[in-house]
């Protein structure tokens, strides 16, 4: 069970801490879905439009990502496609990491990718790398669902990001990205999320 023995991390059992309220909880899952087809209902060539603005965005705050490990993700779920950017960082001297799901409620690994690296279907039918070595990012990018004006994340409810940042020894920046119709006033952040360094989007 997720929380027993030599976990480092902190850890509870499965559903909400004591301070995300039942209210919370609904609201939450109610704002993931309607932010989430807001997303989906975007053309694509809107999507591609906003996703070089936010590649722009993290080109200005990463700087040269020269010997610097970026982790990036496989998009899913009309997240920004930043796949062409990726290969912009590796061209610069930088390398990408794609996070794996180990298990639920377990924190993320980070393997080592570069485009037209082999990747297979891991957990929830996600592409992750083949190969590549695991390895802690000195960037985590990270895609929102929702954000906020004090930079916390809302995400697809997994808590992976998370349990992944308080479980890293070295701090990585830290940077959600996100299409600028998911801001919200707040997302009603709980003891265990863990804000973001910046908010990277199309605004
Ligand atoms: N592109 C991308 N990759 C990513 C993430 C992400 O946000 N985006 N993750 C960031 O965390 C991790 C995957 N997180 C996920 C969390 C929940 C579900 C999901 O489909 N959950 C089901 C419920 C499944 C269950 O409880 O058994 C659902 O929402 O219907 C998928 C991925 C790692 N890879
Ligand atoms: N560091 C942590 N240790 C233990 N449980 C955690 C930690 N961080 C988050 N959780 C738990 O994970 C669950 C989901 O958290 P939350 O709603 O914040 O997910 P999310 O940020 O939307 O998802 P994700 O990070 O996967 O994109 C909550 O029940 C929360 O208590």
């Amino acid at each position: 069970m997720a929380g027993e023995g030599s976990n480092p991390t902190p850890d509870r059992p499965d559903g909400p801490p004591p301070e995300l309220s039942r209210e919370v909880s609904q609201w939450r899952v109610a704002e993931r879905k309607r932010l989430i087809d807001q997303r989906l209902a975007m053309s694509a060539d809107e999507r591609t439009a906003r996703t070089r603005t936010i590649a722009e965005g993290l080109d200005r705050l990463i700087g040269a990502p020269q010997g610097r490990i970026v982790s990036l993700y496989w998009p899913f779920r009309g997240e920004p496609d930043l796949r062409q950017w990726s290969e912009k960082v590796i061209a610069a001297g930088g390398r990408i990491a794609l996070p794996v799901v180990i298990a639920k409620a377990q924190p993320l690994e980070f393997r080592l990718w570069a485009p037209g690296e082999p990747l297979e279907r891991g957990v929830w039918n996600i592409l992750v790398p083949s190969g590549g070595r695991v390895v802690e990012p000195d960037i985590v990018v990270s895609p929102v669902v929702g954000f906020d004006s004090a930079n916390y994340r809302l995400g697809y409810g997994g808590g992976f990001y998370d349990r992944t940042l308080a479980a890293m020894r070295k701090r990585p920046l830290k940077l959600g990205v996100g299409y600028a119709g998911a801001r919200l006033a707040t997302i009603h952040p709980h003891s265990l999320d863990i804000p973001m360094d910046a908010i990277v989007t199309d605004e």
